[in-house]
């Protein structure tokens, strides 16, 4: 078995995500008999000693049957109107299938703001270790009925692995209802299993399909929610919800995920995926080399132009020629100070304004 394998099998401290098409179906609605067996899953490997925490999917999937509608909504509004009437079914079902057990569960619903927000991040920190602390389950989800479409963490494969982040969980678990990564969409025929990936050669020609009837991001979103956990340090188990059993009790089914050796620190790893970014500095090619190659401190002689408002301690996002994406970062200054250095050298500028833009330690290249 591979380390990454045993990593999983032997974590205290576990994140399980379960996607819609685990747990509900278009013409059924919430399946209960099947979200008994994760439960039972669970609880056995919390009586095995580890700490879990559910990000449970769903809402939206559960409460399509009781207001009579036939497919997944596309529009917003809708959306939310399901998942309002879904999400009270499955918390409740949740909190009917842990009571077998004599367990109690704990309804988490979280924006991206929440995440993104270092002030909201440590309260919802707060209220997860201490459900941990009193033995309870929470059971976590968007806050589908407020996210607007700019402020939705757009999936919740990206949600678990921020999540998995924030309790500093030592496995992230992702039960779908494909049994692993392929290298192709296996719906299309003739796609090979992938058991380990551990580095991203490892994926080079992989086609990461949408996803069913009900998921919402389909492979992409898994893999990007796989390398999001492994900067993070956490390695990541995808598995199909049918195979939780075995995928909990000691990892030995799916796709196992290696994290990078080092992980990056919590203020790397929020400047890269958690903050909002709340503008844009154009940079020449020559900055570039500077910051993503030679991980320097970013000038104003490299930034050739800025986008939005901002000030000195946001985060912005780094775009060199052709708007590619390099970098994001915490900037020194605000934007109207930038617009009247950017393309000096720092010997043209006051002595007060020759630090860096962007720190090198507060870069990260992505
Ligand atoms: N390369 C791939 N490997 C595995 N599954 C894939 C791949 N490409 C697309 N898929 C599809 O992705 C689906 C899982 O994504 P999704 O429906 O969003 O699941 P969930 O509801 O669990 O989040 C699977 O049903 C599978 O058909
Ligand atoms: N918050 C939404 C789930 C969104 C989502 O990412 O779904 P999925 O791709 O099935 O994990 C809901 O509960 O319906």
């Amino acid at each position: 078995m591979s380390a990454t394998r045993r990593t999983i099998a032997s974590a205290d401290s576990i994140v399980v995500k379960i996607g819609s098409s685990a747990l509900t179906s278009l013409v059924g609605g919430l399946d209960v008999g099947r979200l008994d067996a994760l439960a039972d899953a669970i609880e056995a490997r919390m009586r095995a000693g580890s700490d879990v925490v559910v990000v449970s999917s769903g809402a939206v999937g559960a409460g399509l049957a009781p207001l009579g509608l036939t497919r997944r909504p596309r529009d917003l509004a809708t959306k939310q109107a399901a998942a309002s009437v879904g999400q009270l079914a499955l918390a409740h079902a949740w909190g009917t299938s842990f009571a077998r057990y004599g367990r109690t569960v704990g309804q988490v619903l979280l924006t991206a703001d929440d995440i993104a927000r270092r002030a909201q991040h440590r309260n919802a920190q707060r209220t997860l270790d201490r459900l941990r602390a009193l033995r309870a389950v929470a059971i976590v989800n968007e806050n589908d009925t407020v996210a607007t479409a700019e402020l939705r963490f757009g999936d919740n494969d990206r949600l678990a692995a921020l999540v998995a982040h924030l309790v500093g969980a030592d496995a992230l678990v992702l039960l779908s209802d494909v049994n692993g990564l392929y290298d192709g969409d296996p719906r299309k025929g003739n796609a090979t299993l992938i058991p380990e990936v551990n580095s991203p050669e490892d994926l080079d020609g992989v086609v990461a399909g949408s996803g069913g009837a009900l998921g919402t991001g389909g492979m992409a979103s898994k893999l990007s929610a796989a390398r999001l956990a492994s900067d993070a340090g956490v390695p990541v188990l995808l598995a199909a919800a049918s195979e939780a059993s075995a995928a909990l009790q000691d990892a030995s089914v799916g796709t196992a995920f290696a994290a990078r050796p080092a992980r990056l620190s919590a203020r790397k790893f929020w400047v890269r995926h958690a903050a909002d970014e709340q503008g844009i500095l154009h940079i020449d090619e020559g900055a570039v080399c500077a910051v993503v190659t030679k991980r320097r401190s970013l000038l104003p002689a490299g930034i050739t132009a800025v986008s939005g408002r901002f000030y000195g301690g946001d985060v912005v996002s780094l775009l060199g020629p052709g708007e590619r994406p390099v970098a994001r970062g915490v900037v020194a200054y605000d934007s109207t100070e930038i617009n009247d250095i950017l393309g000096k050298s720092t010997t043209e500028l006051p002595p007060e304004m020759q630090r860096p833009v962007v720190h090198a330690d507060d870069l990260v290249p992505l």
